[in-house]
């Protein structure tokens, strides 16, 4: 579908009140920078009735777009729609459509007091004008155009990574929900209608569009959040309780990131469905909340918001970008004396008015451009919440809303001067990234630029190759510029080598900590297996654990260590090869012959074959019993060092408290083995000499 922009040579004069007076729009200078700050031209006296005068309202606006130290330098994009009178204008005795719109030119019919048959034409420029008054004029501009001129531009410059903002403002009822959400913005069809969705939903599903088109090396990552500032105070429109719950969320002011909203909820979405569920929540909890307050919507202002982070891994280089968009709505702007009543309705007017009198001076210091001008944005929490978007970092549109009728000729001429003053504040926006890849990106786009500059001089020197004067010189430049190009080639170089270092760096202390969670991962897999285990033997019966085994093998293993040398380890083999049995206790090492039903223990630290030809000699001078004598009594010390060492063994496995049924069996386990203890003490105290306790699974049995 064809999409144009309002304003161009196809816009024509609607039909309309105005038709007889076009020659005094003539006045009307062509440029807006010659513009005169408000130049009133008054008619003679002897003018005739159907002339009137003529008021210019733009103010002098200094345009800037430059790149300078910033990415992007920019005015805001002030933009005027224009709604159809509604039914009640309409009835209205003497109701008249005053507004008309001719080229860049918006038009406004007022009439002089005192001479009914005096009027003054007040003109305002502006980026774009949208007459949506009538269907039917080829002139009419759609929901979808709207979105074409103002939030597609701010959608290509989100996924540049520059932040955005869009506002509406105007009077209630003028059309500020309409153009941001939609004809009816708590309706699924209304919300994704071709004809009535608003900017909002259409940019939200442009958003998933651009993402299914991107490189398959890009991320992308999109988070949304809604709020509405009600009366000064800030309301989570994403939050469950909202409607139960209504206390205030708090602004902070981070030192790098500025002003953000305390505890507000951040949904991560993945598709246009899931960003649309939030945005209906939000809708309605907008609407339940001021239904529930005997107020309506438009009392407060509502902040959407976007953030969008892309990261693209090219050819082994990585960068990413963040931007971070906001589409307000902002509360009504008529005047306190127009609709509040109430002692109430005046505190809530002068609440919201607080706020768009502050939006006011904001908009008003930013606008005069002097050097140090005070801007007061901590003065509401729209406006310190906004500040970014005024006048910071980023790119910034207003799309001021109006009614063509004559009752509320007031409201609109001051919703238009407003919207005038606001094309002056100048915004400075910065691509959101690492810093690395700002430094890679410019210093490439340098060389380029190098590049191209020698190329069109190595042409330009070719055709004056006949004037051998100016050679000179222009080797002499040629050569500066070749040696320009050398050294930001080689800055860039550099610049690209330590970020390949830093990467590599990265991504090796990564594989390391990957390397280690792997290993702990293993380690607590083992430990679950062995919990398992023991459950299950525990289950049997305490004193048939293989647990116990299992511990008692610890043990060995730690007097293993202890007295872990060679001469042991033969000691073993010849035992095992000589069909003797070995058994190790904490101190001493018992043999066993279960051929000759004899037994010897020998105290690990005397084991020594000095003197000896071999180990045989050296076994066959312990000094055997018969077995049933040889059994070792185990002290009340050794079995309390044996339990700690088992204790401490069963530490080391206690497994994590959020896994609450190894954590039931680690203490079943803990149970049973003091419960063990307590039996091993009182059968040492008890049986003294006579019975004896060792300590193998044996005696389990
Ligand atoms: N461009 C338009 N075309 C047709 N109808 C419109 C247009 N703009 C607004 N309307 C209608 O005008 C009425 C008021 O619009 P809307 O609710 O958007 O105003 P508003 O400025 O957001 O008011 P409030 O400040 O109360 O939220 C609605 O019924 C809406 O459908």
């Amino acid at each position: 579908m064809a999409l144009s922009t309002p304003g161009s040579s196809r816009r024509k004069l609607p039909t309309g009140t105005f038709d007889k007076t076009p020659k005094s729009l003539n006045f009307t200078p062509k440029s807006n920078y010659a513009t005169p700050k408000i130049k009133k031209v008054e008619t003679p006296a002897s003018t005739p009735e159907c002339f009137s005068s003529v008021q210019v309202e733009t103010p002098v606006i200094k345009k800037r777009s430059s790149k300078e130290k910033f990415d992007e330098i920019s005015n805001l994009t002030v933009a005027v729609r224009i709604r159809p009178m509604n039914s009640k204008e309409l009835l209205c005795v003497g109701a008249a459509d005053v507004v008309r719109v001719r080229d860049k030119d918006l038009i406004i019919r007022s009439q002089s007091t005192g001479n009914s048959n005096m009027s003054t034409d007040h003109i305002f420029q502006y980026d774009h004008i949208f007459w949506s008054c009538d269907e039917n004029d080829p002139l009419y501009t759609s929901q979808e155009e709207v979105f074409f001129t103002l939030g597609k531009p701010l959608l290509n410059s989100a996924f540049k990574g520059y932040n955005g903002c869009l506002f509406a403002y105007g009077q209630t009822g003028s059309g500020k929900s309409y153009s941001m959400m939609g004809k009816n913005m708590c309706e699924t069809v209304d919300i994704d209608c071709e004809t009535f969705s608003g900017i909002t939903p259409r940019f939200c599903r442009d958003i998933f569009e651009r993402i299914s088109k991107l490189d398959k090396d890009c991320i992308c990552t999109v988070e949304v959040s809604y709020f509405e500032i009600y009366n000064e105070k800030i309301h989570d429109l994403l939050s469950s309780s909202i409607n139960t719950n209504r206390t205030p969320l708090k602004v902070r002011e981070h030192p790098e990131c500025g002003p953000y909203v305390v505890d507000l909820s951040v949904e991560v979405v993945k598709s246009y469905k899931e960003l649309r569920k939030w945005l209906l929540i939000g809708n309605k909890n907008r609407v339940t909340a001021a239904t529930n307050m005997n107020e309506k919507s438009s009392r407060s202002h509502s902040i959407f918001s976007i953030e969008l982070c892309l990261s693209d891994e090219k050819n082994g280089e990585s960068a990413s970008r963040k931007s971070k968009i906001s589409l307000v709505d902002l509360a009504g702007s008529e005047r306190l004396g127009n609709s509040h009543n109430t002692e109430e309705k005046i505190r809530e007017g002068v609440c919201i008015n607080k706020s768009l009198l502050t939006l006011g001076k904001v908009i008003s210091a930013l606008a005069d451009q002097k050097k140090n001008q005070f801007v007061p944005y901590r003065d509401s929490v729209l406006t310190w919440l906004l500040r970014e978007s005024l006048g910071g970092n980023s790119l910034t549109s207003m799309l001021a809303t109006i009614t063509p009728a004559n009752t509320h000729l007031d409201e609109t001429i001051a919703t238009l001067r407003y919207a005038c003053q606001a094309r002056s504040i100048v915004n400075r926006a910065r691509i959101n990234e690492n810093p690395h890849d700002r430094l890679i990106r410019e210093l490439r786009s340098e060389v380029e630029r190098l590049r191209a500059l020698r190329q069109d001089f190595e042409r330009s020197s070719l055709s004056t190759s006949s004037l051998t004067s100016c050679n000179e010189s222009h080797d002499e430049e040629l050569e500066g510029l070749r040696n320009k190009l050398k050294e930001t080639e080689g800055r860039l170089g550099e610049a690209q080598k330590s970020w390949e270092q830093r990467f590599l760096e990265t991504k090796k202390s990564q594989l390391k900590e990957l390397a280690e969670a792997e290993k702990y991962k293993a380690e607590l897999e083992s430990k679950v297996r062995i919990m398992k285990t023991l459950d299950s033997n525990v289950k049997l019966s305490p004193y048939r654990s293989n647990f116990l085994k299992e511990l008692e093998g610890v043990l060995t293993k730690e007097n293993d260590q202890l007295f872990n040398n060679d001469l042991i380890d033969s000691l073993k083999n010849w035992c095992c090869k000589n069909g003797l049995t070995c058994t190790f206790t904490s101190e001493s090492l018992v043999i066993k012959d279960p051929v000759e039903h004899k037994q010897t223990s020998v105290l690990l630290s005397s084991v020594n074959l000095k003197g000896f030809e071999n180990i045989s000699d050296f076994v066959n001078s312990l000094t055997w019993t018969e077995s049933k004598n040889l059994a070792k009594k185990i002290t009340k010390t050794e079995i309390m060092s044996s339990m700690n060492n088992i204790y401490q063994s069963l530490a080391s496995l206690q497994p994590a408290e959020d896994e609450t049924n190894l954590c039931l069996l680690f203490a079943k386990v803990n149970k049973t083995l003091q419960s063990f203890e307590a039996a091993l003490l009182s059968n040492a105290k008890n049986n003294n000499s006579q019975k004896v306790v060792t300590f193998s699974s044996n005696v389990f049995k």
